[in-house]
């Protein structure tokens, strides 16, 4: 589904990517971690089209990515929720944009309100909302377009530890339900490996290892000693990392 071929991102004279190879396949789920600025929402943001490469390419089904795709969702660090739009409108725009017809809209809209457990909500805005609540509400503003790529960047880093899990499940069971390909842009160890079937690891805007996460999609693998495991072996390769500069 996405290959990325030799890519390179500059800022000016800043090399943010330098030589990214990264193959995913459909319907699979990647995370990637890395220390602050290596180059990883530069990465997610020029897999979604809103980049230009320096160098090299981003191939979606074969396609090279010229701009933002149609069918590509994407959930930003803080949400991206329009403030002055209550809960229904704004996960209702896209299909006015894409001018679905009121009852479809009006259907759909109920429908994935009420999957996240925030049909309650519809009529308040995002200030009136929880940090979770606010999370469900980007989750369902992309998932309603029905888009077979999701991009996510630091999907649950603005919550508690505890909604952070809750978050983390959603996500999971909503992957379960109906797999496509997801990208996950993470500081969390834990949601690496709760969420990524691949894990990659990256440092000063290079990808330093792969690592194929055999226990994803286990909603238990919390409480099993096998997370753990792989949570330590990507620690190890981080600090490992650290140590080395
Ligand atoms: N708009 C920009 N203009 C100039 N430099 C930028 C810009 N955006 C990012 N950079 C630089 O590019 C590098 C990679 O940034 P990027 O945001 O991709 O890192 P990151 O791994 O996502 O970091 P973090 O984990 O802190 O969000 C950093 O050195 C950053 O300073």
């Amino acid at each position: 589904m996405i290959n990325v071929r030799d890519l390179g991102v500059n800022y000016g004279n800043e090399l943010a990517l330098n030589n990214i190879d990264l193959d995913i396949p459909g319907n699979r789920t990647c995370a990637i971690i890395g220390p602050s600025g290596c180059g990883k929402t530069t990465l997610l943001y020029t897999i979604a089209g809103l980049l230009k490469p320096s160098a090299g390419k981003v191939l979606i089904n074969d396609e090279e990515v010229q701009g933002a795709r149609r069918e590509t969702g994407v959930i930003l660090q803080n949400g991206g929720l329009f403030p002055w739009k209550t809960v229904w409108d704004n996960v209702s725009l896209g299909l006015k944009v894409r001018k679905f017809d009121k009852s479809a809209i009006n259907q759909k809209v109920a429908a994935i309100l009420e999957e996240l457990g925030i049909l309650e909500h519809r009529n308040k805005y995002p200030t009136q909302l929880s940090a979770g609540q606010k999370q469900r509400v980007a989750i369902a503003r992309a998932l309603v377009l029905e888009p077979d790529l999701l991009l996510m960047d630091e999907a649950s880093s603005a919550l508690d530890a505890i909604n952070r899990e809750l978050i983390q499940n959603l996500i999971l069971k909503l992957y379960k339900k109906n797999p496509i390909t997801m990208v996950l842009v993470t500081h969390s160890i834990e949601e690496a490996v709760f969420l990524g079937q691949t894990i990659v690891i990256m440092k000063q805007a290079k990808i330093n290892h792969k690592i194929n996460n055999p226990y994803f999609g286990d909603e238990d693998i919390r409480s099993k000693s096998d997370y753990y495991n792989v949570c330590r072996e990507v620690r190890e390769l981080l600090r490992g990392e650290d140590e080395e500069q």
